[in-house]
């Protein structure tokens, strides 16, 4: 069978931090981590296990200390085109329009007018904000504030989407409807994503949304485990993926308990 090419490759990858004085103190030690062409991978992990630092190397956000991180054939060495980040916090620009927060990544790139105009009002039109594209993300629920969030991290039409947590601050129908929402685009084509990795706390959302869930265990951070989702996420429900929920948490429960 044909091995398949990893859209992410991180092989060995180490990161430290120094903490108050000068101390450096490990939270990533030798991360080997793929992600393939359109798959859905969540990272799971008690706080502090480095799941947002991991993504945020594979952004280019920050170095690592030790091994390489590879996007797209290309190494990652700061902010990598191919990646788009959406946050918790939503993180949007509070002086600007929805349309202006959205075709921020277009502008930073130097497209010209038209294409920008044309690329913003697409990305707002699929996430359902036609409506709003004048208003500023204080007029916007925090439902609609994330779907900024989110339409600007596609506008630019990232391979992949990095997702820290970005349903957590949701009421849990708002967040439903809008993971249903991307997970609709992303299935059906609309956009040019072809893989997301998401962190979350949630074992149901890791579950339901991914074909991989690694398990992450802390001081330092290693990838212990990865469970693969063999039943097709069209057809997963609450009932037949409880078995997979029961286990992924037994698990996480127990290297927890190892660590504490
Ligand atoms: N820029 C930084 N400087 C110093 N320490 C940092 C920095 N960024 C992260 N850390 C530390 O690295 C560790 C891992 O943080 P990280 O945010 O990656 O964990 P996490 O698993 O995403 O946590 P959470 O689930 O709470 O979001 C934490 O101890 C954090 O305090």
């Amino acid at each position: 069978m044909k091995k398949r090419h990893p859209l992410v490759e991180m092989k060995n990858v180490s990161k430290s931090f120094c903490k108050g004085s000068k101390q450096s103190i490990p939270v990533l030690e030798h991360i080997n981590f793929e992600v393939y062409d359109n798959e859905v991978v969540s990272l799971l992990g008690r706080s502090g296990s480095g799941k947002s630092t991991l993504i945020r190397m594979i952004s280019g956000l920050i170095d690592p200390d030790f091994g390489s991180i590879v996007c797209n054939d290309l190494p990652v060495n700061g902010p990598c085109r191919d990646t788009s980040m959406v946050f918790q916090s939503f993180a949007l620009f509070p002086w600007l329009t929805v349309f202006n927060n959205v075709a921020f990544g277009l502008q930073a790139a130097g497209l010209n007018r038209e294409e920008i105009e044309r690329r913003t009002m697409r990305m707002i039109e699929l996430i359902g904000l036609t409506e709003y594209a004048n208003a500023y993300p204080k007029e916007l629920s925090g439902g609609m504030r994330q779907r900024v969030g989110f339409a600007r991290a596609l506008a630019i039409e990232p391979k992949l989407m990095l997702l820290d947590e970005p349903f957590s601050a949701l009421d849990v129908f708002t967040g439903q409807k809008l993971r249903q929402d991307l997970m609709d685009l992303w299935e059906q084509r609309k956009i040019a994503t072809r893989s997301m990795i998401l962190v979350t706390h949630s074992v149901e959302e890791a579950v339901m949304l991914s074909d991989r869930v690694c398990l992450l265990t802390s001081d330092p951070g290693t990838i212990t485990d990865i469970f693969t989702i063999d039943i097709p996420r069209a057809e997963r429900t609450r009932d037949n993926t409880q078995a997979w929920v029961n286990r992924i948490r037994d698990t996480l429960n127990e290297k927890i308990a190892m660590t504490a």
